[in-house]
């Protein structure tokens, strides 16, 4: 059965006792019944009433994006800066490459591709000037500029000087969240994956944002390249009144996660990229504790995790047994199978295949079907023409091989 539900925008910055008109977003007490029904409201659009200096705002229908190109352009060389700043794809731009000796590069979403931004190469000073515009670089190599949302990634030769620059602008996007609203009112944790770049961070931005001032929850933002909350010791306000705890060096995340719930009494913990095993176990501490946990890691489908021995154990883990001869039969399977190890840390686990286009898993019940071969049913999340969030339940997944 294919299902289709409509959700238009709304609810964003509404003051908490806002009385809303839908009935979707008042019910107190929903129950968890993702995939077995079907949702129609409407809410209406407020945009923020009004921006800090410098910082632009673009809006479609329903989505309301914040960069503060200004700031960004003043650590590229002054050419570079004037023509971005007359390009008409400035909304679209993603990246700026800066690579020594080589032709400087500008990188758009989607369609857009990439394009080169003049025909003389970088030279050595111009990458000194970029380098001296930002903050301190961190053991991940990356740095930001203090008071925004940008990130700086650099490329070292052998003996550590900076040859390459990869410099991203970062966004506030409000009412990217309606992707996702009606999940985060059930308080289960959220795995995202996806390629680089279609989303993640700036997903859960909002998500922080609304999770703190609209559901009035404690928010802990473990935040290990300040990717999240921005650069310098004051949080962006696009986190809302989350609370950020910046890591010292990239391989402490999963002791500042830990630390983040034995010290601040969160009842959310946000946490990008998790990439390794103690990430992953310190993940699992967290939801035993009963904390929300709202995470990104690198893989673009549920299979790329299950797969993954070091992040498997965020679905569940998975372990060989062997079957009796007479179960193997009536199971009409191998004697040696995959089953799911324990339940999964992260409820839900959202694919990202495009920035408006999400499948949607209830873990548990994808794992298992996926490890017995078979296909499970997904929710797919997607922006319609006019950019409303379109809801497809009951949809066969996809499946890739593993
Ligand atoms: N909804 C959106 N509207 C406009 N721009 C967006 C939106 N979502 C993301 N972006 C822009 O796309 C770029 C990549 O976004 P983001 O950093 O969130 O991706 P990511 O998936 O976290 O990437 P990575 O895995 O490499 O960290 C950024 O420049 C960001 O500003």
């Amino acid at each position: 059965m294919n299902a289709t539900a409509t959700l238009t925008l709304c609810h964003l910055n509404f003051p908490a006792n806002h009385e809303c008109s839908c009935s979707f977003l008042c019910k107190p007490n929903l129950a968890l019944n993702l995939f077995s029904s079907n949702t129609r409201t409407n809410h209406c659009l407020q945009k923020r009433s009004s921006l800090p200096l410098g910082v632009s705002s673009s809006e479609t229908a329903h989505l309301v994006v914040e960069d503060d190109l200004n700031t960004f352009l003043q650590i590229l060389p002054c050419d570079l800066r004037d023509r971005l700043l007359n390009d008409s794809k400035r909304g679209q731009l993603l990246e700026v490459i800066l690579d020594l000796g080589r032709l400087p590069e500008a990188r758009y979403q989607g369609e857009f591709g990439g394009k080169y931004l003049r025909s003389n190469e970088v030279s050595i000073e111009e990458l000194e000037y970029a380098q001296n515009a930002v903050g301190e670089f961190g053991g991940d190599n990356r740095a930001g500029i203090e008071g925004t949302l940008h990130r700086i990634s650099a490329i070292r030769s052998r003996k550590g000087s900076i040859v390459g620059l990869t410099c991203r602008v970062g966004r506030a996007v409000s009412g990217h969240v309606d992707m996702v609203y009606d999940l985060l009112q059930f308080g289960q944790s959220i795995l995202f994956v996806g390629r680089p770049g279609v989303g993640k961070t700036t997903v859960m931005r909002e998500i922080a944002r609304v999770l703190s001032d609209e559901f009035h929850k404690r928010v802990v933002i473990v935040d290990t390249s300040n990717e999240i909350g921005g650069d310098g010791d004051i949080p962006h306000a696009a986190i809302g009144n989350a609370r950020r705890m910046q890591v010292p060096e990239p391989s402490l995340q999963h002791k500042v996660m830990i630390e983040a719930v034995e010290n601040h009494m969160p009842e959310v913990i946000i946490v990008d990229e998790i990439g390794t095993e103690a990430e992953a176990l310190a993940c699992r501490s967290i939801a035993e504790r009963g904390v929300m946990l709202i995470g990104t890691a690198h893989g673009e489908w549920l299979e790329n995790i299950i797969k993954n021995p070091t992040l498997s154990d965020l679905i569940g883990g998975v372990e060989t047994v062997t079957l009796g001869d007479e179960e193997a039969r009536a199971r009409r399977c191998q004697k040696s199978i995959l089953e799911r190890k324990a339940p999964p840390t992260f409820y839900f686990l959202i694919e990202m295949r495009e920035r408006h286009y999400w499948v949607t898993h209830k873990t548990e019940k994808s794992v298992d079907m996926l490890l017995r071969g078979q296909n499970p049913s997904v929710e797919i999340r997607k922006r319609d023409d006019g950019f409303n969030v379109v809801i497809e339940r009951w949809q066969t997944y996809d499946r890739h091989e593993i």
